[in-house]
C-alpha cells in the first residue's frame, strides 16, 4: 500500500481484510438459497433470500427497510396467481449535508443444476483458498457484489470511519427474468423514497478480461421471445405416428433456423437497418481497450470465436445486436433415446439490442418473421410467437463526477487507470434509473470476464471480492468529496 494513502482508507482497508471470513460467510449463506427467478416453483426461495437480506440490513443499522410488493407476474406465466418477488428498499444515513447514492443489485440468480457439469453443488459456496476463488451460483452475478455494499457499511462501522454519503438500496429479485414490475416502482418512488438520490451505482457486470479493472458506460438491451408450436393432444409414439402426422418439433426447428445463421448474422428483415451507424470517434475508442482473442478463448473455454480482431470482437459484443437460441420447453432433453413426438414445444430466443433499435418495432419484425416462416411450412399445427420480456439498452457519457470518483478509487485500490467499457449483457432497469431519477448511473463491476456468470462453476476471485469492497468504499468517499453532482 502506498505511503500517501489517507488514514481513513488505511483503517477501512485493514478492516475489510480482517473481516474477510465474515464477509465470505454472508455470501455463503446467501448463495445457499436457490433464488432462481425464472423457475416458478422456486419463487418462495427468492422471497426467502429477500428476507435473509433484510435481516442483514437490520443488523447493520439500515433504517426504513421496506419490502415493496410488485403484484402478480404478468403473462406468459404458468401460475396466473404468482406474486413477483419484493424489492428491498432501505437507507443508511439521512444527513442533508451529505450526497445520497442509490445502489442497485439483484438477489435472484440464473438456474443451476449439478448435472449441467458443475464440479460442486451450485448452491453450496466453495471457498477455495488455494485457487483464491468463491464458487457457486450468484458468486459474481450478483450475490457477491450486492452483499459488497453491506460489507462496505460494516467495515465503516467497525473501523469507526464516518460513512461519507447517505446510502439507499434498491435490491430486486427479478433481474434475470426481465426486472418485471420494477420500472413502475421506480416511477412511483422517484419523488418518494428516491427523491434525494444524487447518483446511482450498479455493481452487476464484469471486467472485460481478467487483469484490468473497468468502469462501464453502456449496456445492450434484451428482448426475449418464445415461439409455441402445438399439434397433437398429447406426446405420441414415433413408431405409431411418425411420418403420418405433422410434428411440432420439426416445425419449430425450421422456424428457429430462419432467425440467425451460423456466423451470427441475424436473418430477420429490418433489424440491421435500425442499428446506429459507426462514427470515426467511436471507431477510435476500440484501439485503446485492453483485450485479446486469447482472453475471449480462455473465457469461453474454446476456440470458437467468430472474429479474430479485437475491434471486431468488441464491436460485436457492445454495439451490434445478436440473436441467441436458448432452448426448447417441452422437448425431450434427457439422456438416452426416448422415441417420443412432443405434442407442444416452446422455442426460446433473445435478441440483444443496441442504439438506435426500437423495441416495439423489433417485436413486430420478429413476430411477423416467425409467422411468415411458419406459414411457409403449410403445417396444420398452431404457432404463436410472443415477447416474454424486454429491457432497454443504455449508453451514457462516462465523463462526470461519478466516473471521476470511481477512476480515482480504482487507481487507489488497483494502482491502474480503469478501461472504459460497454457491456454485452443487459441490466434492464439502468435506463429507468437515469431517466426517472434524472441522475447519472455508474456501472462499477467487481468480477472478471472469465467468472462464468450464467454458466457452470460460476466464480468470483477472492481478490476481486475484497478489492471490490475497497473500491466501492473508496468510490463513495471520492464521490462525496467531489464538487459536482
Ligand atoms: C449483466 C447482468 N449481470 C445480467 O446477467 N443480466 C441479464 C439480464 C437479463 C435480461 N433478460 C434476461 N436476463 C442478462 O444480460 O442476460
Ligand atoms: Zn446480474
Ligand atoms: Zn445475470
Amino acid at each position: 500500500m502506498s505511503a500517501q494513502i489517507p488514514t481513513k482508507f488505511e483503517q477501512l482497508f485493514k478492516k475489510v481484510d480482517e473481516l474477510k471470513p465474515q464477509f465470505i460467510d454472508v455470501v455463503a449463506q446467501a448463495v445457499a438459497i436457490p433464488a432462481v427467478s425464472s423457475d416458478e416453483t422456486l419463487r418462495p426461495q427468492v422471497v426467502k433470500k429477500a428476507h435473509f437480506l433484510v435481516q442483514q440490513l437490520e443488523s447493520l443499522g439500515f433504517t426504513d427497510i421496506q419490502l415493496k410488493p410488485l403484484g402478480l407476474q404478468p403473462p406468459p406465466v404458468s401460475n396466473p396467481n404468482l406474486e413477483l418477488p419484493p424489492v428491498i428498499l432501505s437507507r443508511y444515513g439521512n444527513d442533508p449535508q451529505k450526497k445520497t447514492v442509490l445502489v442497485y443489485g439483484h438477489y435472484d440468480v440464473q438456474p443451476a443444476f449439478k448435472e449441467d457439469g458443475w464440479d460442486s453443488e451450485p448452491f453450496e459456496l466453495v471457498v477455495d483458498e488455494e485457487k483464491g476463488l468463491l464458487k457457486g451460483r450468484g458468486a459474481t452475478d450478483d450475490t457477491g457484489p450486492l452483499t459488497g455494499w453491506l460489507h462496505v457499511v460494516r467495515a465503516h462501522k467497525e473501523a469507526g470511519v464516518e460513512f461519507p454519503v447517505n446510502l439507499i438500496t434498491c435490491f430486486e429479485g427479478m433481474e434475470e427474468s426481465g426486472s418485471l414490475g420494477l420500472e413502475e416502482l421506480i416511477a412511483k418512488e422517484a419523488n418518494g423514497y428516491f427523491k434525494d438520490v444524487d447518483a446511482v451505482c450498479i455493481s452487476d457486470n464484469y471486467w472485460l478480461g481478467t487483469k484490468k479493472p473497468v468502469l462501464t458506460y453502456g449496456l445492450r438491451g434484451c428482448n426475449y421471445y418464445q415461439v409455441t408450436i402445438e399439434g397433437p393432444q398429447a406426446d405420441l409414439h414415433s413408431g405409431v405416428f411418425g411420418g403420418i402426422i405433422a410434428e411440432p418439433m420439426i416445425d419449430l426447428v425450421k422456424v428457429m433456423s430462419t432467425l440467425v445463421d451460423s456466423d451470427g448474422k441475424i436473418l430477420i428483415k429490418g433489424v440491421d437497418e435500425m442499428v446506429a451507424p459507426m462514427t470515426e470517434k467511436e471507431r477510435k475508442l476500440y484501439d485503446n481497450i485492453d483485450f485479446s482473442l486469447d482472453e475471449l478463448n480462455k473465457a469461453s473455454g474454446s476456440n470458437t470465436a467468430l472474429y479474430t480482431k479485437k475491434e471486431d470482437i468488441l464491436m460485436h459484443r457492445w454495439r451490434y445486436p445478436s440473436l441467441s437460441l436458448h432452448g426448447v420447453e417441452g422437448a425431450f432433453s434427457g439422456q438416452g433415446a426416448k422415441t417420443v413426438i412432443p405434442a407442444k414445444v416452446i422455442g426460446k430466443f433473445s435478441i440483444r439490442t443496441v442504439p438506435d433499435m426500437d423495441s416495439a418495432k423489433l417485436d413486430e419484425l420478429v413476430i411477423e418473421h416467425c409467422e411468415k416462416a411458419f406459414a411457409k411450412l403449410n403445417s396444420p399445427n398452431k404457432c404463436k410467437a410472443e415477447l416474454i420480456h424486454d429491457g432497454a439498452y443504455w449508453i451514457s457519457d462516462p465523463h462526470n463526477a461519478q466516473f471521476t470518483a470511481a477512476s480515482k478509487a480504482t487507481r487507489l485500490v488497483y494502482g491502474v487507470e480503469p478501461d472504459l467499457t460497454r457491456e454485452g449483457g443487459s441490466i434492464p432497469i439502468t435506463v429507468t434509473f437515469q431517466d426517472q431519477l434524472k441522475t447519472s448511473v455508474l456501472l462499477l463491476p467487481m468480477g472478471r470476464g472469465d467468472d462464468g456468470a450464467h454458466s457452470i462453476n460460476e466464480k468470483l476471485d477472492i481478490s476481486n471480492f475484497i478489492n471490490g469492497i475497497k473500491l466501492m468504499a473508496a468510490y463513495l468517499h471520492y464521490y462525496a468529496e467531489s464538487k459536482e453532482i
